[in-house]
């Protein structure tokens, strides 16, 4: 299932927060959204889910969810949002809990999200006895575990330290190179941009329009931490938030 955003446009009040927004989400790509505080990301992944309704546009989905989707649009959050209480086996199975099937069809899911996400000698472990890097993927083989059409991103990584960051964007890589997903991938974080996204949107400040979609061809699999290809690309994706992102941060200051 592809998604395309229409001319999408949205106000909070007086608040004027994205405006013509058009974008298509193609099937099995990573699309990262990039721009300066407070330009209206987190708002544009809550339209695109149907958390909330856009002023103007429309989200659309073409075409249809994979096969066995019990839900097509996913979340993952910075926070992890695990159930302390659960193992990580049960945490997995809440997201099926919703759905009728059987015993042995959830364990099937579960084993394969838990073989995917490389935590199935964690299966029986609490949140609280695994690191933050673990604790993220275990949501993620939690929404997995749904078969998504598409996952939303919000900031996966950003509670993360850096090493704990680097190595869940190999396990990201290593995840979408055995079997590609579709995302929309909400980032501050311009290096994580250019390692995970096949395609990288830019938004103005406040009231977030697109700038430039940044198309990036080398595969995943071949974006080394450090490359100097990716460097340049990162230093041209700030070139293009620089000053934007300064008068942000400057415009949040007298809020
Ligand atoms: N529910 C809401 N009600 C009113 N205003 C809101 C609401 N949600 C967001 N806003 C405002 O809309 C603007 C965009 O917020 P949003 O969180 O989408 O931006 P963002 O680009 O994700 O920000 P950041 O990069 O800081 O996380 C901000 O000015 C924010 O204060």
């Amino acid at each position: 299932m592809d998604l395309r955003l229409d001319n999408i446009s949205h106000h909070y009040g007086d608040t004027e927060v994205l405006r013509d927004i058009s974008l298509d989400i193609p099937s099995g790509q990573i699309v990262c959204l990039v721009g300066p505080s407070g330009c209206g990301k987190s708002t544009l992944l809550r339209l695109i889910g149907g958390l909330e309704q856009p002023g103007g546009g429309q989200v659309l989905q073409l075409g249809a969810a994979p096969e066995g989707c019990l839900n097509p649009l996913t979340y993952i959050f910075q926070d992890f949002a695990l159930l302390p209480w659960r193992t990580v086996r049960g945490n997995i199975a809440l997201a099926l809990e919703d759905h009728r099937m059987e015993a042995a069809a959830r364990d099937d899911i579960i084993a394969d999200v838990l073989a995917r996400t490389k935590l199935s000698e964690f299966a029986d472990a609490l949140p609280k006895q695994l690191s933050g890097g673990m604790k993220q993927r275990v949501a993620i083989a939690r929404a997995l575990a749904v078969r998504p059409a598409v996952m939303l991103m919000d900031e996966p990584l950003s509670a993360l330290d850096s090493q704990t960051r680097e190595l869940l964007m190999d396990d990201l890589i290593g995840l979408w190179t055995r079997q590609p997903f579709t995302a929309v991938y909400v980032t501050h974080n311009l290096a994580e941009a250019v390692r995970l996204g096949h395609r990288i949107v830019v938004l103005s400040r406040r009231p977030g329009q697109i700038r430039e979609v940044v198309t990036l061809d080398t595969p995943l699999a071949d974006r080394a931490y450090g490359d100097a290809a990716l460097e340049e690309q990162q230093q041209y994706l700030w070139g293009l938030m620089r000053e934007e992102a300064a008068a942000a941060d400057a415009e949040l200051i007298h809020v």
